[in-house]
């Protein structure tokens, strides 16, 4: 059935509303840059000034945070930008955080407006940057980053495969390269014999660097002893329309930034890292919400328009740990997975062109949420509990009974759990001028059996959203704790 055999009808309303390492070398110019500029001191001296000011006052806020939000010095600064990044000329990214101190601390360099003087006077005297770009997430802990911390503006997943006769040496050699390059960017650093320049100017933004394995990892590496019970593979559901080159994958990586440059280095460092021990078996791109973008930090929403991850577990609820992380006590053939975590990706195509043709009071019983500002329709505002037994006048439930809600919550499921993770995505317009847009979908659990697989399959039956959805691709990935200072991730299942 194509996205335009749908017979629901607009009512009442119009469309809704790699280099191989090398020893470090010394500074290299961004290529295609004048230095021309740094000879303007007058208006550099009144770009430093202003820029410098907004900087410092910002990279006190974590990137994302309210503070950030508020200030919005990031999307402010962007006019001054042009001029710094051609200053920077002659300055590796690595020379100016070594200028600046400890990497990963807020306001680290580059961006500052004493850039539009003179590569010496960068060195000596670099400027914070703004919120959003200094902002950064820890690489070395008990989990790893880009699970429970908010999702940012831009995010890549890949999966790969590792080569014909590569084996597990061969793999820990790549999660130790991998690591110590996740390490470094997440940082703010460059990492040694990077001379791409592609994220020359900018602070660390937010990234982080995510890395699982796959079902077939194991049997590759001669490891299957120690595959986990929980990465059997997934049940088949009715809305699946999975195609097979963009699922599964021996190695997962999710990278996210707040800034699109960031995020593409990463991706491209970690895919020339691969070298010949791994091949990129299939790559998406998504996005959300630029911080700054709303008035106050908000709720994302997707792009069917709705306020998307209001009843999410949150960090601060006590199960949270128990819910997302495999226990760190664990042991077993799977001790490994200790601190980590599972992720079910699935693309989910939206076929907007229906839904958009729904009414607004037909979208919001699809949800069971008011869209103008995610309220549940068993009333009160976004963060009201839902109450599920709640009946109108009419004697009809608040929330339908196949109101997505109701059939996806913990409630309906025997406590069911999941967190959702997602980044949306478009990726241009089908030949029937639908767009091939939605949703890339990530959901952490501790255990899929326990998290995605009953809620899906509860979807799959009754879910009133669900013919608006088409299940594209899917994978599932074992993802392990994080690492120390000095170790890669996933060495305790590589090396134990
Ligand atoms: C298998 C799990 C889920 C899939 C797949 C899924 C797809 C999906 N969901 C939306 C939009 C919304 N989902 C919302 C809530 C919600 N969704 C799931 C699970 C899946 N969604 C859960 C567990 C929940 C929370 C239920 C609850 O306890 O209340 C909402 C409401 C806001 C919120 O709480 O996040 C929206 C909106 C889309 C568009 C989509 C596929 C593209
Ligand atoms: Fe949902």
């Amino acid at each position: 059935m194509t996205e335009r055999s749908q017979d629901e009808e607009k009512t009442s309303q119009g469309p809704q509303a790699g280099k191989a390492p090398q020893a470090e070398e010394p500074a290299r110019a961004v290529k295609g840059t004048k230095a021309t500029k740094a000879g303007k001191p007058g208006k550099a001296a009144k770009e430093a000034k202003t820029s410098t000011a907004a900087g410092t006052a910002a990279a006190t806020k974590p990137a994302g945070g309210a503070g950030a939000a508020k200030t919005g010095p990031g999307r402010g600064e962007q006019p001054g930008r042009p001029a710094q990044a051609r200053a920077a000329k002659g300055v590796s990214r690595r020379r100016l955080l070594g200028t600046a101190g400890a990497a990963g601390a807020a306001g680290l360099v580059a961006g500052g407006a004493a850039g539009a003087f003179a590569t010496e006077t960068v060195r000596k005297d670099p400027a914070p940057l703004n919120g959003v770009g200094s902002g950064s997430r820890p690489f070395h802990g008990v989990h790893q980053a880009g699970i429970a911390d908010p999702a940012q503006t831009c995010g890549h997943l890949a999966a790969f495969d590792l080569a014909p006769g590569a084996d597990r040496k061969a793999a820990a050699a790549l999660l130790r390269r991998w690591s110590a390059t996740a390490a470094d960017l997440m940082a703010g650093r460059t990492p040694k014999g990077d001379d791409s320049g592609v994220a020359l100017d900018a602070g660390p933004c937010s990234l982080t660097v995510t890395f699982g394995f796959g079902r077939t990892f194991f049997d590759r590496t001669g490891l299957a002893s120690k595959r986990p019970a929980a990465l059997e593979p997934l049940p088949a559901f009715t809305a699946d329309a999975l195609d097979p080159k963009r699922s599964e994958g021996d190695l997962w990586v999710q990278i996210g930034a707040d800034d699109a440059l960031v995020a593409f280095h990463a991706l491209r460092l970690l895919q020339q890292q691969a070298g010949s021990a791994a091949r990129l078996r299939w790559q998406m791109n998504g996005f959300n919400r630029t911080p700054g973008a709303t008035a106050q930090p908000m709720t994302a929403r997707n792009l069917m328009g709705q306020v998307d991850g209001t009843n999410n577990p949150k960090p601060s609820d006590p199960r949270f740990t128990g819910h997302v992380y495999v226990p760190e006590d664990r042991s077993g053939a799977d001790a490994w997975m200790a601190g980590g975590s599972y992720a079910v990706v699935r693309r989910i195509r939206m076929l907007l062109d229906s839904w958009d043709n729904l009414s607004l009071e037909r979208q919001e019983k699809v949800i069971g949420r008011r869209k103008s500002d995610g309220a549940p329709l068993s009333g009160g505002t976004e963060t009201t509990p839902v109450d599920l037994n709640k009946f109108r006048e009419d004697g009809s439930l608040a929330i339908a009974g196949d109101a997505h809600i109701r059939v996806a919550s913990p409630a309906s499921n025997r406590g069911a759990t999941m967190l959702r993770r997602a980044f949306s995505y478009h990726d241009g317009f089908l030949d029937d001028g639908a767009p091939d847009a939605g949703l890339l979908f990530v959901a952490w659990q501790a255990d899929p059996l326990k998290g995605f697989v009953p809620v899906q399959r509860k979807l799959d039956r009754g879910d009133g959203l669900s013919r608006f959805l088409r299940h594209e691709s899917s994978g599932l990935y074992a993802v392990p704790g994080g690492c120390a200072p000095g170790e890669y991730v996933g060495q305790r299942l590589l090396e134990g």
